[in-house]
């Protein structure tokens, strides 16, 4: 049987990713798409990702837009979280769930549809930022605690959001191996006259350029020698993909938080 899906974010890069996606995908088709775009309203999704007329408008009506699908897949802004949140408890929708930059209170109401309904919530739904969070991991416990550890990201000019969902997942990653609280020893960006590196931070810096889709680096650096260990995307197809996937693994599965480590089936 097809899966119906529906798109938060349809008429936004990812969401236009996503409708080809799905369009190629012969087990699900697109029953519904979201925006909240003015210009985008009421036009064809599948127009608007470049593909040809699907017979499926945008709409502003995210109610309407949960309660027609199978799965929803969400790739927008964090003003939508609570609102799709809510829809998807009303309509007990599974939630696959992309956007970053989540404020505490929309990351609460992730957690608590989780208690409800199968969520999966990643930061990058590529396989190779899923392999590189585990490699990551490995060179944290081998040499983290004798290390400099800087993550640098960089993406695209019309990103909203900074440090990327990535790079705090990879820091959020190597403090746990390391028994540190991302949020005590996280150093942002650096300027002026900063002192000497107190080697129990991790630093972040950020690249916005351009249309770099998307990369990340975590270097663990010692004394004569270092490491980076580096994930580049070429394309949004990889996240695309990696979304749809979680949505067919997705249906069926009993509440609970997930991310892409469960969808993979990786003990890693
Ligand atoms: N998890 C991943 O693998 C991954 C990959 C790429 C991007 N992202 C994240 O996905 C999000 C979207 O990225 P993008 O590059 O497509 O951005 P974008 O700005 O191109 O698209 C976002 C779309 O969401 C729409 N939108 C905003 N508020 C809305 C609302 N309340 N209801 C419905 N639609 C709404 C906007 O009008 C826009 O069309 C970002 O948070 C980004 O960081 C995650
Ligand atoms: O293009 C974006 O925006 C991306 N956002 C995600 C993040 O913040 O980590 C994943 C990569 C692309």
């Amino acid at each position: 049987m097809s899966t119906a899906v529906a798109v938060v974010g349809a008429g936004g890069r990812m969401g236009r990713m996503l409708v080809d996606t799905i369009l190629r995908d012969e087990e699900a088709y697109l029953v519904a798409a979201a925006d909240r775009g003015e210009q985008l309203l009421g036009q064809d999704a599948g127009e608007l990702a470049g593909i040809g007329a699907l017979g499926v408008e945008i709409s502003a009506n995210l109610e309407a837009v949960v309660a027609a699908a199978d799965v929803v897949i969400d790739f927008s802004l964090p003003q939508a979280t609570v609102e799709v949140a809510a829809a998807c408890r009303q309509h007990k929708c599974p939630l696959v769930l992309g956007t970053t930059g989540l404020a505490a209170g929309q990351s609460e109401a992730v957690a608590e549809l989780s208690q409800h309904n199968a969520v999966v919530h990643a930061a990058n739904y590529s396989t190779g930022i899923t392999l590189l969070t585990a490699l990551v991991e490995q060179a944290a416990q081998a040499v983290g605690a004798q290390s400099d550890i800087e993550i640098i990201e960089a993406h695209h000019r019309h990103k909203v959001d900074a440090p990327s969902g990535t790079a705090l997942r990879l820091g959020e990653a190597v403090a746990k191996e390391l028994g540190r609280d991302l949020g005590q020893c996280a150093v942002y960006g650096r300027e002026g006259h900063t002192g000497e590196r107190d080697s129990k931070t991790i630093g972040f810096e950020t690249i916005r350029a351009g249309d770099i889709v998307g990369e990340h680096t975590v270097m663990f650096a010692g004394q004569g020698e270092r490491i980076e260990l580096t994930h580049k995307a070429s394309s949004r197809s990889t996240f695309a993909v990696g979304a749809l996937r979680a949505a067919h693994w997705v249906i069926g599965q009993p509440a609970g938080l997930y991310d892409m480590r469960d969808v993979l089936g990786l003990s890693c």
